[in-house]
């Protein structure tokens, strides 16, 4: 069967849904594509088929399919859907995601919750610009004109403003422009199920997307590098590994390497795919599955990174500037001192590591400290690099690397 070569007709763009547990993330991707698909734009992707990312799979090579692909009259868009608070934190807030803009999602009905705010600020950490707002569940509050029965009418239109007001002032507290971000009140349940009145809701949210996330610069001229998301067998044709291109780009047939966790070795790109349809070349920004020629299954893994020859190597000691969340922002109760070992979350992976902190030895919730870090296995490491630190289940830190070690 021969598959549909990628067409780079359109730009794409990486975006993501965030938001509190339950406000309504998931269903409103769903509601995307169902509205999307319509129009030919998009293949309808259900509820249940969100969020499920299988080990392997046995047709082509295919991207982890917690990624939805669609396209708008302007755009395509490869949007992820985290499937909860943790993995968002791991997948977003480490980079892995690289997400150019966000749809924070909130519900109607409740405003702002601890986790809106958490991940506000996690995107703002790691250099999300552009966030849409969709206020969701709008159905409970808002009744389309003529259909009598539903909705609760003017009081709780008004609840609607209250809670738009209490978002824009979050957003600004974050350094995000709270006075200028769209929002616009969507039922992604309502669109679902193809209620004309709420389809045109999202129809208005993608406009919103489209104009106001600009096509990010992507880094094209440095050497290729992809972390690994997700490792695949694929029966009769051997392993791939799929993520999304962080800078340069890649020819079938490219010489590369794979680097971290491990001894680096080489091997060769024999396959491109992007959402099932093959690539003769892929570049910074693209969502990439890469099949590598002669390479087990047990070799590669996510963590790893595939990168041009020569150019990039593992590191366990780096120097870093991080920012120590405050309570209120999902970060600790107290203090940490020097000899802390939290867990750091680079790129797609996350090992532990010691603390050396520089002054005083104490780190506060609220303050920016620079440290010295020496991390329990090697992984592929650059200037610059944003990571995530977290301990347990709650962010600690959010940094960047600042100096290569050793
Ligand atoms: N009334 C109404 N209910 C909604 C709407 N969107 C989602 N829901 C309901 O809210 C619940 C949570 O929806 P999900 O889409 O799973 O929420 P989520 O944000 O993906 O949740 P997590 O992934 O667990 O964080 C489900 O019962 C949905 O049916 C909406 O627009 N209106
Ligand atoms: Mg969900």
């Amino acid at each position: 069967m021969t598959k549909r070569l990628y067409e780079r007709g359109k730009p794409h763009l990486n975006i993501g849904t965030m938001g509190h547990v339950d406000h309504g993330k998931t269903t409103l991707t769903a509601a995307i594509t169902a509205v999307l698909a319509r129009q030919g734009l998009a293949k309808v992707v259900p509820f249940e088929g969100i969020d499920r990312a299988p080990e392997e799979r046995d047709r082509g090579i295919t991207i982890n399919i917690a990624h939805v692909e669609y396209e708008t009259p302007t755009r395509h868009y490869a949007h992820v859907d985290m499937p909860g608070h943790a993995d968002y934190v791991k997948n977003m807030v480490t980079g892995a995601a690289q997400i150019d803009g966000a749809i924070l999602v909130v519900s109607a009905q409740d405003g702002a919750m601890p986790q809106t705010r958490e991940h506000v600020v996690l995107a703002r950490q790691v250099g999300v610009r552009h966030i849409v707002v969709a206020l969701n569940k709008a159905d409970t509050v808002e009744a389309p004109s003529g259909a009598a029965g539903r909705g609760h009418g003017g009081e709780d239109a008004e609840l609607l403003d209250l809670v738009e007001l209490e978002v824009r002032e979050l957003l600004t507290q974050y350094g995000f422009p709270g006075e200028e971000i769209p929002m616009v009140r969507v039922s992604g349940l309502r669109a679902l199920e193809g209620d004309p009145y709420w389809v045109r809701r999202i129809e208005d949210l993608l406009a919103a997307v489209d104009a106001y996330v600009p096509v990010p610069a992507r880094i094209l001229d440095r050497p290729f590098l992809l972390p690994i998301e997700n490792v695949l067998t694929i029966t009769g044709r051997g392993t791939v590994v799929t993520g999304v291109v962080e800078q340069g780009a890649i020819r079938l047939g490219d010489h590369v390497e794979v680097v971290g966790l491990g001894d680096t070795f080489a091997t060769v790109a024999t396959g491109l795919e992007t959402f099932g349809q093959t690539m003769d070349h892929a570049e910074a920004g693209d969502n990439t599955a890469v099949l590598l020629r002669g390479v087990r299954r047990e070799q590669v893994r996510r963590g790893q990174v595939v990168s041009a020859p020569g150019t990039i190597r593992p590191h366990a000691g780096f120097r870093a500037e991080v920012y120590v969340l405050g309570t209120d922002e999902g970060g600790r109760n107290g203090p940490f001192f020097s000899g802390y070992r939290p867990q750091f979350h680079l790129r797609t992976t996350d090992v532990p590591g010691e603390i050396e902190l520089d002054e005083g030895g104490m780190a506060l919730p609220g303050d920016t400290v620079t440290m010295t870090v020496a991390l329990g296995r090697a992984v592929a490491l650059d200037e610059g690099l944003g990571f995530a630190i977290r301990e347990g289940r709650r962010t600690v830190g959010a940094g960047t690397v600042t100096a290569l070690l050793d």
